[in-house]
């Protein structure tokens, strides 16, 4: 069992203090994404979970087995860097066995590990030839290689697709989520990359400053965002926030007036708000269609990519904000279109970014 916990991680560099309190309990052969801002503490995370950075306080428990004092090589754990640190003047079969001649491990094991790895990571034809005979993608392969030898109870992985053209890391991102399938292993991987955490984790931590956001599956995140912060890092194009007024709240819902006037009642609990209050509304671009007796927006810049229509335009005060329409919408340049969307599909934010919580029963008594 190769379960991953956390318990109340802080950590400052001097004064400065880049994370708060984290405590994360990831399930055995999960895929874990850490996603957030350069700077949040991704990185910082990862390697004090690795073993080359001391916690300042906390404990870190893999398998069930306190590790916060061990040395790295006996945490049972690899890492995966961005630079992919291959020796240039060894061949592929050396690179990837390198850690087994370090352990001093007998011929025909480590013949049979290092075969075993590259014939997952199709590189089996490769083991002869040296780190700059091949491409960006095969290099990153080999150096996963030279961590699935090891056999680790936990694979991290530090931003490993970052250095590669955006179609090759398409292909690694399916790739890396078959390995995790094949290899049934727990793995923790650090992206600033929503579309990496998204289509690869079972489940996405998202860091702000140092703190853990949310911690859920990629489409609890999508769809029950609990901030301002992560409802715009998840989801491609981001969410549209458009600032309102609120005319009537209780626990059943809230009245609100976008900016520009178009008045809506959204299901969310409104316990806590009062009329007049400033709230934003955040509107997915994928949840609104063209429809009478929606907002105005005016439309400034279209994009007909085929299938969909990227449509920018401004609401209210110049609010701006994107549609992603049907390919063949009947939209243009410089003419207003109204937009709809369901109030089930509205998020509603407070001044202090948190999300009001959305209620399964319509809204009955701001309705009437
Ligand atoms: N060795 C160090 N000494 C002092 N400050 C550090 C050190 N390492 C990291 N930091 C600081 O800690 C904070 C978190 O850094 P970290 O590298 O973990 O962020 P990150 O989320 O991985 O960012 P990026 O995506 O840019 O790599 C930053 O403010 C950084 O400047």
């Amino acid at each position: 069992m190769a379960t991953l916990d956390l318990m109340s991680i802080s950590k400052s560099f001097g004064s400065a203090k880049v994370l708060h309190d984290i405590s994360l309990a990831i399930n055995d052969k999960e895929f874990v994404v850490f996603v957030g801002p350069s700077g949040c503490g991704k990185s910082t995370l990862l390697r004090i979970i690795a073993g080359l950075e001391e916690a300042t306080s906390g404990q870190i428990m893999i398998g069930g087995e306190d590790v916060s004092t061990a040395h790295p090589v006996d945490r049972g754990i690899s890492m995966v860097f961005q630079s992919y640190a291959l020796y240039p003047h060894l061949s592929v079969y050396e690179n990837i066995a390198f850690p087994l001649r370090v352990q001093k491990m007998e011929k025909a094991e480590l013949d049979a590990r290092v075969q075993q790895a590259a014939g997952i990571l199709q590189l089996t034809d490769k083991l002869q030839l040296k780190p700059g005979q091949l491409s960006g993608g095969q290099r990153q392969r080999v150096a996963i290689g030279r961590s699935i030898v090891r056999n680790p109870k936990v694979f991290l992985f530090d931003e490993p697709l970052s250095n590669l053209d955006a179609a090759l890391r398409g292909d690694m991102r399916v790739e890396l989520s078959q390995l995790h399938r094949s290899l049934d292993a727990t793995m923790v991987y650090v992206t600033h990359d929503q579309i990496e955490a998204m289509t690869m984790a079972d489940r996405i931590v998202v860091l702000n400053g140092g703190r853990v956001e949310q911690f859920g599956t990629p489409m609890e995140l999508y769809h029950h965002p609990k901030t301002k912060f992560v409802a715009q890092f998840i989801g491609q194009p981001n969410m549209n926030l458009i600032p309102a007024t609120v005319s009537a709240a209780d626990p059943t819902g809230v009245k609100v007036a976008l900016s520009g006037g178009h008045e809506m009642v959204l299901p969310v609990d409104g316990g806590h708000i009062s009329t007049g209050d400033r709230v934003e509304v955040g509107i997915r671009p994928e949840h609104v269609h063209i429809g009478d007796g929606g907002f105005p927006i005016s439309v400034n810049v279209l994009e007909r990519l085929g299938g969909v229509s990227i449509t920018y335009g401004t609401v209210g005060d110049g609010v701006r904000f994107c549609a992603s329409l049907p390919g063949d919408a009947q939209v243009q340049e410089g003419q207003p279109l109204a937009l709809n969307v369901s109030p089930e599909d509205c998020h509603v934010f407070d001044a202090s970014g948190d999300v009001l919580r959305r209620k399964a029963a319509p809204a009955i008594a701001v309705n009437g």
